[in-house]
């Protein structure tokens, strides 16, 4: 592996990538640095997720290269050295909250006082004992979250990770990503809404399965002169378009 690989956190050459006979991921190259929040940003099916299955190894991908940590992504030694946490929650329904933690925490060689703080982190102590299958939607989405944080993984790949959550949590899970990233674990996390590409580091602008710039929020601010991220990237990409 080459030493400028094993400089970034996530090092994505010439993907390409096809999804039945549609061309997901086109020629895209994408660099994420150690200790930083990556957006990962987009329309509905412009593949984010396609992305984030191809850096965590779940993608069969066409061509091109992924790096994660240094190694092809996939490799047997990144399985706990990277988090994945998926649009639909993976949790055992018949385990109680801080079961469910523990569980993974165990795998993980987690101890001490990781499980409950972990289960704060995402809100859900006042829940703790109960079983997850009498959580809402939203809980049970923060649940499976903690259940890959507690991990303590290097690479946290999160899809979506704030759908249906109320301004609080979502401000305070923004937070908690921040101290997370502050201790040096890289994050990537995909949403299709604007409003959050603050909170992020570096933005992944995707397109009808196309790269459109990867660039800070300041960045996109003043290439575009918009002050809203919102209508800065819509007219990134009407430029991009020469729409
Ligand atoms: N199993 C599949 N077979 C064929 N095409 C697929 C499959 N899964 C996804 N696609 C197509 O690949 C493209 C990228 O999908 P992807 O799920 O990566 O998008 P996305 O940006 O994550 O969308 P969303 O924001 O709606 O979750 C879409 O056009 C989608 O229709």
């Amino acid at each position: 592996m080459n030493v400028a690989s094993e400089s970034f956190a996530v090092d994505v050459r010439d993907l390409q990538v096809r999804r039945g006979t549609h061309r997901a991921l086109v020629d895209v190259n994408v660099k994420v640095g150690r200790g930083s929040i990556t957006g990962l940003l987009g329309p509905s099916g412009c593949g984010k997720t396609t992305l984030m299955r191809s850096i965590v190894g779940t993608q069969i991908v066409e061509s091109g290269s992924v790096t994660v940590l240094g190694k092809p992504a996939g490799s047997a030694d990144l399985r706990r050295r990277v988090g994945y946490v998926t649009q639909a929650p993976s949790v055992y329904l018949d385990l109680s909250v801080t079961e469910n933690v523990s569980y993974f925490a165990a795998l993980y060689g987690r101890r001490g006082s990781a499980v409950a703080d972990t289960i704060a982190a995402v809100g859900l102590t006042d829940h703790a004992r109960n079983a997850a299958s009498a959580l809402s939607g939203g809980q049970l989405g923060r649940l499976s979250l903690a259940c890959s944080l507690v991990g303590d993984p290097e690479l946290l790949v999160l899809d979506e990770p704030t759908v249906g959550l109320d301004p609080v949590l979502r401000a305070e899970l923004w937070e908690h990503f921040r101290t997370l990233a502050a201790r040096g674990t890289t994050l990537l996390v995909s949403s299709h809404v604007m409003d959050e590409a603050d909170h992020c580091d570096e933005l992944v602008l995707l397109r009808d399965g196309r790269l459109i710039a990867q660039l800070t929020p300041g960045e996109l601010r003043d290439r575009t002169g918009e002050p809203s991220l919102e209508n800065a990237f819509l007219r990134l990409i009407r430029t991009s378009t020469g729409a």
